[in-house]
């Protein structure tokens, strides 16, 4: 199975995220994430609508954390959607994950949708370094054991997957299990600028290291060409042009 290649719409409007899409032709219809900044703008909520319509695999990244009855509900809201992929803060616990999935589910069932969002769990962001990590949460293990402890957390609560860095994918699997899905942002070709990333590879390491899929947003969307870029991290993930 081809691994996806997500790309981070991460623009301010509704109509730049439109503007973006016009170089893909139907045939290459790529894989796409909406995150905050765009779901929160004028008319996110409707765009991801029109995504879904248009027959794009969405990827709806909120980040969800709050307490469980509350993100259960949010999640229901979520559900109806009828997005492919949803975003969790596996810190929110064991509980509040649960409610993700249950609430997701019940929200696509009530709409009539067939796909039933997957919910992916933060663990630790890729903007993070190891000793950023230690002085922001206290926390006495390595980054690694860290996200590996949350992955077997939101294994054991029914979420489909992580988002980690690529550096992690193995031990991921390792601990949880082959269905279990690995999906890793912090992504850059060779060469370009890191910004504010702290763990990064490129889309053949991301591969080689385990991800499932990855998320890639400004060596895509603020690439000479786009297409091209898609299609490079594409091959790249999937092992055609590494
Ligand atoms: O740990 C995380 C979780 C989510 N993201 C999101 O992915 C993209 C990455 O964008 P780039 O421009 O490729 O850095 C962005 O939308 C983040 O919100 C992440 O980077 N790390």
């Amino acid at each position: 199975m081809t691994k996806p290649v997500f790309i981070a719409l991460d623009f301010e409007t509704v109509i730049a995220a439109k503007q973006f899409l016009t170089v893909f032709q139907q045939t290459t219809k790529p894989a796409v994430k909406v995150g905050m900044e765009l779901f929160y703008a004028e008319g996110g909520y409707a765009f991801v609508r029109e995504l879904k319509v248009a027959g794009f695999t969405v990827f709806l990244d909120l980040k969800m954390y709050d307490i469980p009855s509350t993100v259960q509900k949010a999640a229901v809201n979520v559900g109806k959607l009828g997005v492919d992929y949803v975003t969790v803060h596996a810190a929110g616990g064991a509980r509040m994950l649960a409610g993700a999935v249950a609430g997701l589910r019940m929200g696509a069932q009530a709409a009539g949708h067939t796909t039933i969002p997957k919910a992916l769990a933060i663990t630790q962001l890729t903007s993070f370094s190891e000793e950023e990590m230690h002085t922001t949460q206290l926390v006495g293990v390595s980054l690694r054991e860290s996200v590996v402890h949350l992955a077997k957390l939101a294994y054991q609560a029914g979420v489909a997957g992580t988002i980690s860095s690529a550096y992690e994918s193995d031990d991921i699997h390792a601990a949880t299990a082959a269905e279990f899905l690995s999906i890793t942002p912090g992504i850059r070709f060779a060469g370009d600028a890191v910004g504010d990333q702290s763990r990064v590879v490129t889309p053949a390491r991301a591969a080689a290291m385990g991800a499932n899929g990855i998320v890639v947003g400004r060596s895509i969307t603020q690439a000479v060409d786009a297409v091209v870029a898609y299609t490079r991290a594409l091959n790249e993930l999937n092992g055609e042009d590494a």
